[in-house]
């Protein structure tokens, strides 16, 4: 296989290693979405460099002023009563310091600025994105796996930037200014910093290597915590019902002590690091202090440069623990950065046509040419199958499960498409249709019927957005759903999130018949409620369906029998195939697998 097959999009993520090969082209991938996010800043990048270069410079000038006024306008001074030296040197001090304050803070308000920009560019991509990819992506990649894309992920990159990259930028162009002007002060000095160097490289590459490992742990034992608590609060339901609390609270236990032992080990890394880290600063200082004093004594040194020399090589080491944690920061950044780079390299595996067909008034005739079809090139689900359907029928699909009812409806919603053959509604082809016609053309009500946060007028809406009150009203008029509506606490304006605004099963069905029956599909796909709802409920939904199925063409995947009276025509389906196809009628009276299911069916009700 090549690399670029098994690192496409979002495959490998789960892999811990990769060939050469393959790391280079994640990090190619990862260096191209970076470089087209930063793209457009171009201009604000370069300002906030050039002002943090002037910034860092004038405030690491001051210590050489202090050297200068302490050796030449002091003197000056004392001995001829000359002021302008001093005078030049303090006024000097004040506008470097000041200059390298203001622009400090620019610096800092103008990198915030890129970074957010950065961030609020790359959640957009995501999220859009992620709303683009099919149903396939979806049912393989959890919705833990895109809410950490989305929170974690994002949250690494948005600390490398906020306290990361800007630190480290300040910081190494600080230690390089103040090697520069140290070495420029006093070059013997240079020479024990230098030697000083080894130590600190030593130090810094133990942190480094340590810390990478105990932050990754802390990385992966977060996770954990983050993907226990996803799927146990997804999960309430099936939770709750089969008393997995218990469980659940020691495996969630075991998780939180994972990840505390891992904090507490970063910790103590630090514990060993900073203090390592502050010995060798003060040991450097003493050192430069000893060989400069000696040469002061000496007279090869004036006293003002060996306290510049001081200042500067303490200041040197300030940065140095930044630096190294930086390094964490990034190699955190970078692997979600590498993540969400998969995310946005995945294409939509249903894309849409290059030249689309219009399809303004669709009159709902399906046909399947020839098809076969398999999710992810796994067993085939539908080996061969045709089937023509006139506009305005309404079908009623049964078969025993698993025989591949849904993935029928799921072919003519077109959230897949056929590995072979085609599909056509009125005799375009699905992938030739313009999106927005396929969407208006072809309705599919899942058994979720799920609804979203806003209010009952809204969620019916959905089906036709620009629909008046009016409208909305008249949809719920035709499925029976006006009734229960006006008995909630605020009628249409009910948020359905709210208390009282809770509906039951049967209600939501209705209420996603009012939002099809708005959408005036030509064709709606139905994948009816196994929830077994009481008879008077039943009676209403079983109306409301005649409402709604009248003028269109339907295809109900029934799982009550009673649903089947209402069809025109009945498809049994096993395994993949159509084993039995005739009017209700004819079905019941013959006596194949219908009539067989049937007969036992309406002996249950007796
Ligand atoms: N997303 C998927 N990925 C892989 N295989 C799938 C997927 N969805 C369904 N299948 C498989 O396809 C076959 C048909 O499933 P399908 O959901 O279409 O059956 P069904 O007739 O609707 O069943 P039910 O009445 O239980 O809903 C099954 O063998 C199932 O395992």
């Amino acid at each position: 296989m090549s690399t670029a097959s098994t690192t496409q999009g979002v495959r490998g993520e789960e892999r811990e290693n990769f060939t050469r090969e393959e790391s280079r082209r994640l990090r190619e991938r990862s260096r191209i979405l970076l470089a087209s996010l930063l793209a457009p800043l171009r201009v604000r990048l370069v300002i906030t460099a050039i002002i943090v270069v002037v910034s860092t410079a004038a405030q690491v000038a001051g210590p050489t002023l202090i050297a200068y006024g302490i050796d030449n306008a002091l003197p000056a001074l004392v001995k001829r009563n000359d002021w302008l030296p001093t005078i030049v040197i303090v006024v000097l001090y004040l506008v470097t310091g000041i200059v390298g304050a203001v622009l400090m803070a620019q610096y800092t308000v103008l990198f915030a600025r890129v970074s957010q920009s950065v961030l609020f560019d790359l959640r957009k991509r995501l999220f859009l994105h992620t709303q683009r990819l099919s149903l396939e992506f979806h049912e393989s990649y959890t919705s833990g796996r895109i809410i950490s894309r989305q929170t974690s992920d994002l949250d690494s990159i948005r600390e490398l930037f906020d306290s990361g990259i800007n630190q480290l930028v300040q910081g190494l162009l600080y230690m390089i200014f103040t090697a520069i002007a140290l070495v420029s002060l006093d070059a013997p000095s240079g020479l024990v910093l230098g030697v000083a160097l080894i130590p600190l490289f030593v130090l810094t590459r133990w942190f480094q290597v340590r810390s990478a490992k105990l932050f990754r742990a802390t990385r992966v034992t977060s996770a954990r915590v983050i993907v226990h608590f996803v799927e146990t609060m997804t999960g309430m339901r099936a939770v709750q019902a089969f008393r997995k609390e218990k469980r659940n609270e020691k495996e969630y236990g075991g998780y939180v002590e994972d990840y505390r032992a891992a904090n507490s080990k970063v910790f103590q890394l630090f514990g060993t690091f900073d203090p390592a880290l502050v010995m060798i600063g003060n040991a450097t200082l003493a050192a430069v202090v000893l060989f400069g004093g000696f040469r002061v004594v000496g007279g090869s040194m004036e006293i003002g440069a060996l306290l510049a020399v001081a200042l500067y090589a303490k200041r040197f080491f300030d940065p140095a623990e930044e630096l190294a944690v930086f390094y964490n920061g990034y190699q955190s950044a970078s692997a979600a950065l590498e993540k969400i780079s998969g995310v946005l390299e995945e294409e939509p595996s249903v894309p849409d046509p290059v030249r689309p067909t219009d399809l303004w008034h669709a009159r709902g005739s399906i046909d399947f040419d020839d098809v076969e079809f398999a999710y992810n090139s796994d067993a085939v689900v539908l080996p061969e199958f045709d089937l023509h359907v006139p506009s305005g029928q309404t079908i009623a699909l049964v078969g025993s499960t698993g025989a591949g009812k849904s993935t029928l409806a799921k072919l003519i919603a077109r959230f897949y498409d056929p590995t072979r053959g085609s599909i056509r509604l009125d005799g375009v082809d699905l992938r030739d249709l313009h999106p927005k016609d396929l969407r208006r053309a072809i309705v599919m009500v899942t058994q979720e019927a799920y609804l979203f946060s806003g209010t009952v007028a809204d969620n019916i809406a959905l089906g036709k957005p620009d629909a008046t009150r009016d409208e909305i009203e008249r949809a719920s008029r035709a499925v029976g759903a006006h009734e229960f509506i006006m008995a909630l606490p605020d009628g249409y304006d009910t948020d359905v999130n709210k208390r009282g605004g809770r509906v039951s099963a049967g209600q939501r069905q209705l209420l996603s018949f009012a939002r099809a029956f708005i959408a005036d599909p030509a064709v709606l796909i139905l994948d009816e409620a196994t929830a077994s709802l009481d008879i008077p409920s039943e009676r209403l939904v079983q109306e409301a369906l005649q409402t709604l199925l009248a003028d269109r063409t339907a295809l109900i995947i029934a799982h009550r029998l009673s649903t089947v009276a209402i069809a025109d025509r009945v498809l049994v389906m096993e395994y993949g195939r159509v084993v039995e196809d005739g009017s209700p009628d004819d079905l019941i009276s013959g006596t194949g697998r219908f009539a067989q299911l049937h007969a036992a069916w309406r002996d249950s009700l007796v």
